[in-house]
């Protein structure tokens, strides 16, 4: 049975992890986060400065990460003294966060994914074709997600950015305001916080009096933990090194 670590256990993903897993071949062992309880969801709760003695003593064999960049850079340190592999998905990283992650995975096996839903890595797919495609189109990139989400854009929405710059050479104007016209090499990216949406992203391609709209929906947050499950299984035992969530799917 797989041995997990869940950072951010005290969470909304943390809680949904935990939950998932209870029907799974692995079991929860311990969980980080900041605040001062003793257990969250039956697990036993560690200070993330406490991570590297934990990893040993709970013997865990893979870290499932929905914190924040501060505490999931802590336990990826922690993960790279004491050879247990990370699944990252905690998004809002800077530069220097990322760089920190790629060190971690010279020492490591490391997964880091904005989202673990089987949908989305289709979706990045049809983006990429229907931006290839329709290459003249205006493009306008959205994404709702609940009102306690503290990153904008999302972590998927700047995924979906990147494949989209891949295709084309666009400029993003981030919620637009003033008086001018779109210029045509510009993306509009709209971040909208509300109530509990789990997480919408939607890619609008408009032009020749017509408009595609490709768009995904999470309903529960099961769907994410199950993904990142399925890559903290998939994980275990690889060579250090980075990895991407699509070869989890590409595997199931
Ligand atoms: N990749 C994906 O598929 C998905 C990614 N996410 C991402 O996961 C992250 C968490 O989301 P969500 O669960 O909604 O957020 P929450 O705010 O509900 O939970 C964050 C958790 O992190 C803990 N935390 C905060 N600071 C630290 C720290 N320094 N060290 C360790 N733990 C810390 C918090 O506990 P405490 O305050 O007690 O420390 C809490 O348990 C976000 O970055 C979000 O964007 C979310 C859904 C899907
Ligand atoms: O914070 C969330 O909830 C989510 N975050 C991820 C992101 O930033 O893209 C994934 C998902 O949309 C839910």
């Amino acid at each position: 049975m797989t041995r997990v670590a869940v950072n951010g256990v005290t969470g909304r993903m943390g809680g949904a992890v935990v939950e998932t897993a209870a029907d799974r071949d692995v079991e929860v062992v311990v969980g980080f986060a900041t605040s001062d309880v003793e257990r969250a969801h039956g697990v036993p709760v560690v200070h993330p400065e406490g991570a590297t003695e934990a990893l040993r003593e709970y013997d865990v064999d893979v870290v499932v990460d929905f914190a924040a960049p501060e505490g999931a850079l802590t336990v990826a340190d922690a993960c790279a003294e004491t050879g247990v592999a990370m699944v990252v998905g905690t998004t809002g990283f800077d530069d220097d966060g990322l760089d920190r992650l790629d060190a971690v995975s010279a020492e490591v096996p490391l997964l880091k994914a904005s989202n673990f839903s089987q949908g989305i890595q289709v979706l990045q797919r049809l983006v990429g074709e229907a931006v290839r495609a329709l290459d003249d189109y205006d493009l306008e990139l959205l994404e709702s997600h609940h009102n306690g989400k503290v990153d904008a854009p999302s972590g998927t929405a700047n995924s979906l950015l990147a494949t989209i710059q891949e295709e084309r050479d666009v400029e993003p104007v981030y919620g637009r305001e003033g008086h001018a016209p779109r210029d045509e090499d510009e993306i509009g990216v709209f971040a909208r916080r509300a109530g509990d949406i789990r997480g919408e992203h939607e890619l609008v391609l408009a032009g020749n009096d017509e408009v595609v709209t490709l768009a995904h929906r999470a309903e529960d947050r099961g769907v994410f933990a199950a993904g990142a499950l399925d890559a903290a299984t998939w994980l275990v035992g690889r060579d250090p090194g980075r990895y991407e969530f699509g070869s989890v799917v590409d595997a199931s």
